[in-house]
């Protein structure tokens, strides 16, 4: 037995206690996330420190991604030496812009420096889905799209692997499909589609190496980071792993990875329900559910500039406080998004994120469906046991969503904020989740959803469903709408046993496949994101420009034109070309 006179505290792990226990009782003993708030990682290079900090505040590239996926030319230690040997002769240690480029030109070399020349080895022309698709255009295009993989492929260099300290890169050992432009490494939960696209294109052996990198970075990190690079090592993104091992599974029956894969999606769980987990008590009853939280206090250093100009002014605490919500926002997957907003969508700014206090449903639908196939899994490698055991963990999560997060009068699951205990009634395409998730109890719970849907104003534009009705600046709100959350929603409805619902996806697909061709037809390219109104054009806002190659764009895109390719049209004449939704969105607002 562990006596209290045993167990010694530091005079700063007392001062840490206190405070949490103080920040507890103010916030409904919501677990705070600080105290001890971390670097994004160890790297006194790409992730703290002043060369970092000056090259950055100094805006020395365009993007601030830029400067932290450059590879080292020397030894880290030898850059450091010279930088504080530069900063020494400085006023005020402050580098001159002039010099500090040169000093980058010196120790640096340009992005990209990581990959060898690769073609997916398993491409092939002609994969079957092809031949379902029924529109000529579609078809042709549906073979371009296949053939992306091929620019999207990236093996890493041997050196990434012999010599890390060189590199931001985090090396993996097979090669991989990236999303494309600034976006240079795996990214979590982008990945999924890009696997269900892969698969599709018959590429299953590119599939497997990812899901074995994915295998390969838990077995390191105890979780998925947001991406393959050492910035990135201190937060994940939705976790998508296992449905990436049973798409795989479904589509090849290879048992040997699921197998193997199994304990290691058991780390992963493991590390959500200890890392990113809540309790909330509703009369007596302990209600366990997740959110995103990063222990991180300082500014993303792919985005340093960025989150240390919105931190200007704030007292230090709050500063740490406001890095640690960015960071979970970036965690999210929805950085950013006025979804993230404390002080509600219409009237807060960024400042306002709090992704920390609120329940994602979302995140908790992922997280169902993730418990439904752990134990599915089980059951088919033989271990009963264990089966029952990830079935009561759905049961109770399933149970507490519907406490605390299905809002019976709007009929729909809403994210669900704290320390105030209130549900955000908000409209977004996440709140929906649950159907894609089949996390729910009742069929008048999916009948009420789909009423809801209906009566949001969300259906009203004609180039897809938007993230949010709030036009914030930020990339994850109006006016932008995204592949995943297209595919979700989509699916979703078409698993409900319900015509009108049925009818709806199949529409809701012929939108977003038409947008993504129009689009395609303007710029010969695909898209990160899309915008919902007008006659086709990429998303924009946030705090980078759109990006294009793209990885879930293409996989839902193909998946999309797989499942309806016998009905969608190239140039179907059913949406008017003025939005209703705008002037909605607008009477709304006004009232
Ligand atoms: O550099 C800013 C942020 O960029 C990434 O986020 C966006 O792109 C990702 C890749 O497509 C996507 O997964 C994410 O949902 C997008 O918002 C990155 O993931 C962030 O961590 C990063 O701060």
């Amino acid at each position: 037995m562990l006596l209290w006179s045993e167990v010694r505290v530091s005079p700063m792990a007392a001062v840490c206690l206190v405070m949490a226990l103080l920040w507890s009782c103010l916030f409904l003993f919501i677990p705070a996330v600080g105290c001890d708030f971390y670097g994004s990682c160890d790297s006194e290079i790409y992730c703290t420190g002043e060369i970092l900090k000056q090259v950055q505040m100094t805006r020395l590239f365009d993007d601030d991604k830029h400067f932290v996926d450059m590879k080292l030319q020397k030894d880290p230690g030898e850059v450091l030496d010279a930088f504080r040997n530069l900063t020494s002769v400085s006023p005020g240690g402050s580098v001159h812009p002039a010099v500090l480029r040169d000093f980058i030109m010196e120790y640096f070399e340009p992005p990209g420096q990581e990959f060898e020349p690769w073609t997916p080895t398993d491409w092939h022309d002609g994969p079957q889905f092809l031949s379902k698709i029924a529109d000529a255009e579609l078809r042709s295009w549906a073979g371009k799209l296949h053939q992306l993989w091929k620019s999207l492929g990236r093996k890493i260099r041997l050196d990434v692997r012999d010599r890390p300290e060189l590199y931001s890169l985090i090396y993996t050992p097979h090669p991989f499909i990236v999303p494309g432009g600034r976006f240079r490494e795996i990214y979590y939960w982008d990945s999924y589609w890009v696997i269900n696209g892969l698969l599709l294109s018959e590429m299953q052996d590119t599939a497997k190496g990812m899901i074995q990198n994915f295998l390969y970075l838990v077995d390191r990190y105890g979780f998925v980071p947001n991406g393959s690079r050492r910035y990135y090592e201190r937060r994940s993104q939705p976790p998508f792993l296992a449905l990436m091992v049973e798409s795989y599974y479904q589509a090849t029956g290879d048992e040997e990875l699921l197998r193997n894969a199994l304990p290691v999606l058991e780390r992963e769980y493991e590390f959500w329900m200890s890392n990113r987990s809540l309790d909330v008590a509703t009369e007596g009853h302990l209600n366990i559910l997740n959110r995103y939280a990063v222990p991180v206090g300082q500014p993303r250093p792919e985005s340093y500039s960025d989150d240390a100009d919105l931190a200007k002014g704030l007292s230090a605490d709050a500063q740490q406080q406001l890095y640690m919500e960015l960071n979970s926002g970036a965690e999210s997957g929805w950085d950013f998004s006025s979804r993230w907003y404390l002080a509600g969508p219409g009237q807060a700014s960024l400042r306002d994120i709090g992704t920390s206090r609120i329940i994602p449903v979302d995140l908790n639908s992922v997280l169902c469906r993730v418990e439904g196939l752990l134990a599915n899994f089980h059951r088919a490698v033989g271990d009963g046991a264990s089966a029952g055991k990830y079935d009561k963990a759905r049961e109770r999560r399933l149970g507490a969503m519907e406490t605390l997060l299905w809002d019976p009068q709007r009929g729909c699951w809403f994210d669900y904020e704290l320390p105030s205990g209130t549900r955000r009634p908000a409209f977004y395409p996440s709140g929906l989740a649950p159907l894609w998730a089949r996390c729910y109890s009742r069929p008048d719970m999916a009948e009420a959803a789909l009423r809801y849907l209906e009566e949001s104003g969300a259906l009203l534009f004609p180039n897809g469903v938007p993230t949010s009705l709030v036009d914030s600046g930020q990339q994850w709100d109006l006016p932008n709408a995204w592949p995943p959350l297209q595919h979700m929603l989509i699916e979703g409805l078409s698993n409900m046993n319900i015509s009108k619902a049925q009818d709806l996806a199949f529409d809701l697909a012929q939108r977003w496949i038409k947008t993504n061709w129009v689009v395609y037809k303007k710029y010969d390219a695909m898209f990160e994101k899309y915008n919902i109104d007008g006659d086709g054009q990429p998303g924009g806002g946030g705090e980078y420009e759109v990006q294009l190659g793209f990885g879930w764009t293409n996989g839902v895109a193909l998946q999309l034109l797989d499942r309806y390719g016998d009905r969608l049209s190239g140039s179907p004449s059913l949406r008017p070309s003025i939005s209703l939704g705008l002037f909605f969105v607008t009477l709304v607002m006004a009232m």
